[in-house]
């Protein structure tokens, strides 16, 4: 609490704190009890315009960094975190809700951004193009300059240094628009990075609303690439507004993504990763499994099984270390349980009984939906809550076609003891990201992302350093013509 308490209501702008010009601040909640815990800046258009300009004043400094300095600055901010991670662990759980030890382990992925793009800072290079002895051809591999990052609340930091750190490496500065709802990671990070030795202007973070500080953002004529991360929905806004400056976009949107299982899996261990699979930060991850298509003959014997985990999983505040905290807020708790409402509406059957919740907060036990039918919207759409829909197949053809009956392509977790059928469902589905037999399984070097509305472009891995260089070419004659 105290950390939180600490954050005033200023950006940080040019490595300093700077009070948002129209001086209004949006409150920050604790959902585990609903109570404000900080105030933090409500900026506009005029503050998102100032940290870009000063972010745009920097970037020339630092395209003129030597790259191996650029991979020094990312390592000393990664040694930062690391000796700072309890507090910022604590504040990440205060912010979202999230168990200390998920929080725990995210800021301990964060650090692993910073030092696995602090590797690929002075490795970045263009090519030599053999066109003939009278010519010399040569491509460079350039900072695009500003780049701009809107953030989801949902793992706030992680998400953030995910597309931070290969920005940073690949020598730009940036500016970040933090979700509303879980702005404070970000500030403390900024300050971090400013005492870890970030010139001033390098990393610059705005706080305010989707529509005024985060359309500003994506609709400002200054940034040179812009990731964003969140909904279907704010991403096609997002796209139009830069649309109107041809800004390049990568977009991380939202998933269904289905976790298959065939009859010869292990089912104890299949049903222990499909528990986490859509209940994990309170199946508010985007590559949550939230759906699960069984195998008919083993369909019973695994919800069984599912259900008796789900239903031993712990709820609470996440200082507590529970196996849930709550949902976001009394809006996501509203939409959320309107899913499970329409879950009913729709026939489908609830296989988990109701239970005790722990207090005010926005809690949700983890709810499983059997007889689920493609075409309900339970089955369809992004709940992003800990709601489980579960149908069944008769083969790979018939597990094919459910596992694509979806708008989205995120994740696919396919569970078989037999790598031949596993590797053919893998060349089948339309999907960006396919686990076989381990959900969640990657990691920082493993690109991500999705097909059709779960978006475009990838981060993670050496691939998402694309995402912020532009690449010149040069072709010169030697000698005379
Ligand atoms: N694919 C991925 O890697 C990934 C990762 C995490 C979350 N997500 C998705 O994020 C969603 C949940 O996050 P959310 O509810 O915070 O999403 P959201 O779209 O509501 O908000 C995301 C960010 O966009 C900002 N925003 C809102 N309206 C805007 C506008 N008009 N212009 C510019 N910015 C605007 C918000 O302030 C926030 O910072 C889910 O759909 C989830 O699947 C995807």
């Amino acid at each position: 609490m105290s950390t939180a308490t600490r954050i005033t209501a200023e950006h940080h702008i040019d490595g300093d704190r700077v009070p948002p010009r129209e001086r209004r601040t949006i409150p920050v909640e604790d959902p585990s009890t609903g109570e404000t815990i900080a105030r933090v800046a409500r900026g506009d258009a005029a503050d998102v315009d100032l940290a870009v300009r000063t972010a745009r004043a920097r970037a020339d400094k630092t395209r003129q960094t030597a790259p191996v300095e650029r991979g020094r600055l990312l390592r000393a901010l990664a040694r930062a975190l690391d000796e700072a991670s309890g507090e910022f662990a604590l504040l990440e759980t205060l912010d979202t809700g999230k168990p200390l030890s998920l929080a725990r382990s995210e800021i301990a992925g964060c650090v692993g951004y910073l030092d696995y793009y602090a590797g690929a800072a002075d490795k970045m290079h263009g090519e030599t193009i053999p066109i003939g002895q009278a010519s010399l051809a040569y491509t460079v591999s350039e900072p695009v300059g500003v780049t701009a990052h809107i953030v989801p609340w949902n793992a706030p930091l992680s998400m953030l240094c995910r597309s931070v750190a290969p920005a940073l490496a690949a020598g730009n500065t940036a500016v970040v628009k933090p979700a509303e709802q879980t702005p404070l990671t970000a500030l403390r990070f900024a300050e971090l990075a400013a005492a870890a030795g970030c010139p001033p202007g390098t990393l610059n973070v705005v706080t305010g609303l989707g529509e005024e500080a985060g359309h500003a953002l994506a609709a400002h004529p200054g940034i040179g690439s812009l990731t964003f991360t969140g909904s279907v929905a704010t991403g096609r806004s997002v796209l139009r507004a830069a649309a109107e400056h041809i800004t390049p976009v990568v977009t991380e949107l939202g998933g269904k993504s289905p976790q298959i299982v065939f009859a010869d899996a292990d089912l104890d261990d299949v049903a222990a990763q499909v528990v986490t699979g859509f209940t994990a930060n309170t199946g508010q991850y985007c590559d949550a499994g939230s759906r699960l298509l069984a195998d008919r003959r083993i369909h019973d014997e695994l919800v069984a099984r599912i259900v008796e985990r789900a239903s031993a999983l712990t709820l609470g505040p996440g200082e507590r270390d529970p196996d849930l905290g709550p949902l976001i807020s009394a809006e996501h708790h509203r939409r959320v349980s309107g899913y499970v409402e329409k879950g009913h509406d729709e026939g489908a059957n609830l296989a988990t009984a109701a239970r005790e919740l722990p207090g005010r907060g926005y809690f949700l036990a983890p709810t499983v939906f059997t007889g689920v039918t493609p075409g309900m919207r339970i089955a369809r759409e992004e709940i992003f809550g800990p709601v489980l829909t579960v149908l069944a197949f008769d083969d790979e053809d018939h597990a094919a076609e459910l596992a694509d009956a979806t708008d989205y392509g995120l994740g696919v977790g396919i569970h078989t003891r037999d790598i031949d059928r596993a590797l053919r469902m893998a060349n089948r589905v339309n999907a960006g990201y396919v686990m076989i037999n381990d959900y969640f399984a990657g990691g920082v070097a493993v690109p991500f992302g999705g097909t059709k509305l779960s978006g475009t472009g990838r981060e993670r891995g050496l691939i998402a350093l694309d995402s912020y260089r532009t690449l010149k070419t040069v072709v010169a004659r030697i000698g005379s013509r």
